[in-house]
């Protein structure tokens, strides 16, 4: 580990982020994510296990590519982390798809127990075949930053201490809001008889992100900062997406904002095409029509 410490002072520094404004490929990789990917890589030829954390809301876009066949080639539980906030009429249908590619996929939130228990299970039931011949196992944490590998770690570390509970003293992953709080990969100790440990990494992008579209998806899963993509590019995006999908606003929420002193534009409403996220003028809604839906969840593929 302290060869990745190494590796970082030599990386790029951390500013080394653009974004073509054209609508070209969204770049995000600063140096200590060019030199986490070299050591998840080296890496995973030690782990007996991945887990890979997507966000449960857009479990495709989600995938880093470039690790994609390294992990394929190792056991690996893809966990569809956030589930909570999730659309759960498509969040089935997201796990029988993984299944039919013959792939382990479990649906979790990361904060809950019982759910961090189930994905435990289906690891367990993976690591059966080496548990009885190694002495020590590692189980690798690895996905794009930003979905909760951490948070799902201490919760991992919660569950293995009412197991264990003489086992030594272990760190809490650090948890923020957003991406890139992980920046060394570090270990815990999460079992022993066989010891098993577990691996949290930093979590790393792909140099460049050249469909536009999943770039946008990731900055609004947080995985992207914003500044990278740009705010308003961000919001018109969602706007389209909500459009798009006929999704109703919560206008008489924003209808209370303004009573409370907060002026908001014209009296008018924009429709956005996905392909050149220009607004096009139309007619307003009727207002009577539109109720309240929670405009955080559901909105991804
Ligand atoms: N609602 C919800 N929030 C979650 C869940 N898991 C993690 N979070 C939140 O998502 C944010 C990121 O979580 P982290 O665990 O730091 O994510 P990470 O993948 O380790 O992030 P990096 O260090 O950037 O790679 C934090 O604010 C967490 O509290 C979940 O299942 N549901």
């Amino acid at each position: 580990m302290s060869g990745l410490k190494e590796l970082l002072k030599k990386g790029l520094g951390l500013g080394d982020m653009a974004f073509n404004a054209g609508g070209g490929a969204i770049t995000w990789f600063p140096g200590h994510m060019a030199a986490a990917t070299r050591a998840i890589r080296h890496r995973l030829k030690l782990a007996d296990l991945v887990i890979e954390v997507r966000d449960a809301r857009i479990p495709l876009s989600s995938a880093n590519a470039d690790l994609q066949p390294h992990l394929s080639a190792k056991r690996r539980v893809v966990a569809l982390n956030k589930k909570d906030l999730a659309n759960p009429n498509i969040m089935h249908k997201w796990t029988h798809y993984f299944e039919t590619c013959n792939q382990n996929c479990v649906a979790i939130n990361a904060h809950s127990k019982s759910s961090v228990k189930k994905l435990l299970e289906v690891v367990e039931f993976k690591l059966k075949e080496v548990i009885c011949k190694e002495p020590t196992l590692l189980v690798m944490v690895v996905g794009v930053p930003n979905v909760g590998k951490s948070a799902l770690i201490n919760s991992i570390h919660q569950i293995a201490k009412s197991r264990f509970p003489v086992q030594e003293k272990m760190k809490r992953a650090a948890v923020g809001p957003l991406p890139g709080v992980t920046q060394d990969i570090a270990g815990f100790k999460i079992a022993h008889k066989p010891s098993i440990y577990v691996l949290d990494t930093p979590g790393v992008l792909v140099p460049s992100i050249s469909d536009i579209e999943t770039g946008l998806k990731l900055a609004l899963a947080g995985s992207v900062k914003d500044s990278v993509v740009g705010e308003e590019r961000i919001v018109q995006y969602l706007l389209a997406v909500l459009n798009t999908r006929g999704t109703p606003l919560h206008w008489k929420h924003l209808n209370n904002r303004r009573i409370d002193g907060i002026e908001y534009e014209a009296e008018e409403n924009h429709e956005y095409s996905l392909k050149n996220l220009k607004p096009k003028r139309r007619n307003l809604p009727n207002r009577s029509d539109l109720v309240y839906v929670e405009v955080t969840s559901s909105i991804f593929l």
